[in-house]
């Protein structure tokens, strides 16, 4: 049974959420958030793991779990999407310990970007060095299908060319620079690992190398505008994980990331499927099993040769 945590101090369910959408957390805000989880886990994850929309089957897969819904934790936002459970997850993988983000935090929630990247700070704070980030996207690349993994290789920031990115606002040190490199993003040791995984667990030709792209949804795209991202050289298309990215190099964190393909981008006016939120998260559990094996052989080589 997974121990399930309270937090006594936060009455009634109210929490500290005295912030406006200008006003980013401090160092001391995180720092709280990272005492509040140390305080009460007995061991200290160098792994982070955070799971894609019906992706929360990788933190099931923990052994020993140590629970924290989002809610009782010290300044953390909370989930509002179906297919995000909106709880931190502690526990060992293969004897490893990760923390594990079952349910993350998106743009068209409301939040702004800072807020939605905040639990990378936080994962930072307590001792995460190595970033696993799980998303679901819709396939641009033809070679693309359905249940295929793409391991991604760059991104491309739809919501920073408008000047909207979680670093926006003061500079604190303490996390990294001012203007962080953007071109190493990706790890290329893990991708490489990745794809010999793949291999090895005989999924070799479902996983490819790919571009991500994130839009600020909440809308699936138009055909208009997946043709454009198809043409800018975009192999997958979603609604997070660039800015979980951005924040997690900048405090020097190393990034493997990958995308599940739930569905294929409409590109064709005469289609008349329409992409929907219940494909992609019953596309997430028909992967469960792959993907837990998956993540859990990334995580013991991670542990193992400790890639930069
Ligand atoms: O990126 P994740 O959280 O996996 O979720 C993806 O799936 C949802 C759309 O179905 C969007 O939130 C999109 O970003
Ligand atoms: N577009 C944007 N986000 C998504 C998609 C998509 O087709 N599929 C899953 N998340």
């Amino acid at each position: 049974m997974p121990q399930v945590c309270t937090n006594n101090s936060h009455k009634n369910g109210a929490k500290k959420t005295d912030m406006n959408n200008d006003e980013s957390y401090t160092y001391e805000n995180l720092s709280e958030t990272a005492e509040f989880l140390l305080t009460r886990v007995p061991f200290k994850p160098s792994i982070g793991i955070i799971c894609g929309s019906g992706m929360g089957c990788l933190a099931d897969a923990l052994e020993n779990k140590k629970e924290f819904p989002y809610e009782i934790i010290p300044h953390f936002p909370v989930s509002t999407v179906p297919g995000h459970m909106g709880k931190l997850v502690f526990g060992y993988l293969s004897g490893i310990p990760v923390v594990c983000m079952q349910g993350r935090f998106h743009y068209y929630e409301g939040y702004p970007l800072w807020k939605c990247a905040m639990p990378v700070r936080v994962m930072k704070l307590i001792g995460v060095s190595h970033l696993i980030a799980s998303n679901a996207a819709g396939g641009l690349n033809d070679k693309f299908k359905i249940g295929d993994i793409m391991l991604v290789k760059d991104h491309i920031n739809m919501l920073g060319f408008a000047g909207n990115n979680p670093l926006k606002g003061p500079n604190d040190e303490r996390f990294g620079p001012r203007f962080p490199p953007m071109n190493k993003a990706y790890n290329r040791e893990l991708i490489d690992q990745g794809k010999k995984v793949a291999r090895e667990l005989g999924m070799g030709g479902m996983v490819h190398e790919g571009t991500y792209t994130c839009l600020g949804g909440p809308n699936f795209e138009t055909v208009a505008e997946l043709r454009m991202l198809k043409m800018l050289g975009a192999d997958a298309v979603g609604m997070s994980t660039v800015h979980e990215v951005i924040t997690a190099r900048h405090c020097d964190m190393t990034v493997l990331a990958f995308s599940l393909i739930t569905n294929i981008c409409i590109t064709d006016y005469e289609c008349h499927d329409k992409p929907n939120h219940e494909e992609v998260m019953d596309v997430g559990k028909m992967r469960q099993d792959t993907l837990k094996l998956f993540v859990k052989k990334l995580v013991e080589y991670i542990a193992q040769h400790n890639p930069q």
